[in-house]
């Protein structure tokens, strides 16, 4: 009487297993059986249909299904293609995933971008998106900076604004620098109509705007005594900033996400270096001597 182990099992791996057609009664006996015994029978290779099971498998499973193939004597191994070939067969999770949050990204951003043209689905808005634009702009933030700085009748506020323009000019650096390594192309439907850019501005990643955004309302809030509702106003122009660079269609969203996280992390640099009469007194002293 055979034991209830050798039922579920089936008959072992290399007998002549390859003869019993999968579905046919004999082998559909016994639920449980009839599906290991179809996979005994594609492991190998004995089955055309199991063929075709093969070609639709996962390019994971079709990888593993190499060494099993050879194990029984009698069926001709296929060839086994190089290594690289098989990594090609086998994308990472991380590949995966990665590319899900692209086209997730794409689809989010042509979604959002209702002001690419005037004749968008919100066109009309478009002139006040780009006001916003200007407002986070880098040349009025630059020229508006050095010139606080010169008018400025007190040290703390010209140290103050002197690392302003520290983190001005170190954001532009590294957006420039990034820009250049990622080339990310901006959105097809973008029109390219920007007020003042250099060439590393036809790249969309990431966002300057964002960066800046992010950094100067950190800046302000840490360093301006600003009454509640003003904070809250400052926040409000970095997100609606950030927003309207997807909604003009420069950006996808990941530019501006990435930019926000570039921007927040750049004042935390700008903290650490501060410039003080302590740690570079040239910089003050020279300012002095005017
Ligand atoms: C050259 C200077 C001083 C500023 C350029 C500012 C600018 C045009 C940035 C691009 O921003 P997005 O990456 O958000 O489009």
């Amino acid at each position: 009487m055979p034991s209830p182990r050798r039922t579920i099992e089936g008959r072992p791996l290399g007998s002549s297993g390859g003869s019993s057609v999968p579905g046919s009664p004999a082998h559909g006996a016994g639920g449980g059986r009839f599906e290991f015994q179809s996979l005994l029978s594609c492991r190998a290779g004995a089955d055309p249909a199991c063929a075709r099971l093969r070609a639709s498998d996962s390019p994971v499973h079709r990888r593993g299904s190499f060494p099993l193939a050879s194990a029984g004597p009698a069926q001709a191994a296929p060839a086994l293609p190089p290594e690289e070939d098989r990594m090609n067969l086998n994308p990472s999770f991380l590949g995966i995933a990665l590319r899900s949050l692209l086209a997730i990204d794409l689809w989010l951003s042509k979604k959002l971008g209702v002001c690419a043209g005037e004749s968008s689905a919100w066109g009309s808005v478009r002139p006040l998106m780009k006001l916003l634009e200007i407002s986070g702009h880098g040349i009025p933030w630059l020229l508006g900076t050095l010139y606080c700085m010169l008018r400025s009748d007190s040290w703390a506020g010209r140290e103050v604004l002197m690392n302003l323009l520290f983190a001005l000019l170190l954001d532009l650096l590294m957006v420039a620098v990034i820009k250049g390594l990622v080339r990310r192309r901006r959105p097809a439907h973008n029109q390219m109509d920007m007020f003042f850019t250099v060439s590393v501005d036809k790249y969309s990643f990431p966002s300057g705007h964002a960066t800046r955004a992010a950094l100067v309302s950190r800046f302000i809030l840490k360093h301006l005594v600003l009454a509640i509702p003003l904070r809250v106003l400052v926040v409000l122009w970095a997100f609606v900033l950030g927003l309207s660079r997807v909604m003009l269609g420069r950006h996808n969203v990941t530019d501006v996400a990435f930019g926000f996280f570039l921007g927040y992390m750049l004042y935390s640099i700008v903290d650490y270096c501060w410039l003080s009469p302590h740690n570079v007194p040239v910089l003050f002293v020279l300012w002095n001597h005017q």
